[in-house]
């Protein structure tokens, strides 16, 4: 079975977990496009969505489901579905591999649940071997590099096509390599009181509720307790 079989795999087993007559909040990556696509068949039974990023609205929209701005709703969404660079025995997450973490961390803590869709290479017993993507107001990108290398790991800026990648929100990313983040949620709040930090690309504070692993055996479901 090949990786990207893996990942339609979850993203089958995700719309088991999409709600009739619902809003839901939807990822970005490349899992996140297989759910997309298989949202598309059912997408007469849910009221529309809320997209994490500018590729993920205008996949949704080229499938003619409804996106709505997050500002236009006023309910709390019941689930959000979404990818992750690696996941933890606890739901701890790693993301923004894409860019995309500042708006999948805003959707998520509007969510209910998080329902995480992920190849079973995912599943860590230690974040962190994944680089871990900050996003950082541009002119602060030297000063936060050097508090994050402070705090033992080595700070990139992220290029693409040779010059800094700019989010969807006119913002760079610094990717931290060679960190074992034995205490995610403590690591999270350090890096998030940084000033001229936007979002780090851990989500411990809030993590996943349920893990749609994909195996060669079949889906595995991990639920873990929040
Ligand atoms: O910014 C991107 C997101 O956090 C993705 O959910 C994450 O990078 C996983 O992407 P993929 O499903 O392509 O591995």
């Amino acid at each position: 079975m090949s990786q990207d079989d893996l990942k339609l795999s979850v993203a089958r087993a995700a719309v088991n977990y999409v709600p009739e007559g619902k809003i839901i909040g939807v990822g970005t990556g490349s899992t996140a496009n297989f759910f997309i696509d298989e949202l598309a068949r059912i997408k007469d039974r849910i009221a529309g969505t809320v997209a994490s990023s500018k590729a993920t609205a205008e996949r949704l929209v080229s499938h003619g489901i409804r996106v709505f701005d997050l500002n236009d709703i006023h309910d709390s969404i019941p689930v959000y579905i979404d990818g992750a660079d690696e996941i933890s025995g606890t739901g701890a997450m790693i993301k923004g591999g894409g860019g995309a973490l500042t708006r999948e961390k805003i959707i998520a803590s509007a969510s209910d649940r998080f329902i995480c869709i992920a190849d079973e290479s995912k599943l860590v017993t230690t974040l962190g071997k994944f680089p871990l993507p900050v996003e950082v107001i541009p002119m602060a990108h030297e000063l936060i590099a050097r508090k994050l290398d402070a705090l033992g790991g080595q700070a990139r800026l992220r290029l693409k096509d040779g010059k800094p990648f700019i989010t969807d929100n006119g913002n760079v990313i610094l990717d931290i390599s060679g960190l074992q983040i034995a205490r995610p949620e403590e690591l999270e709040r350090i890096i998030n009181n940084m000033a001229g930090v936007v979002t780090v690309g851990l989500f411990a504070q809030r993590g996943a509720n349920v893990c749609l692993l994909g195996s060669p055996d079949g889906v595995k479901v991990l639920e873990f307790d929040k």
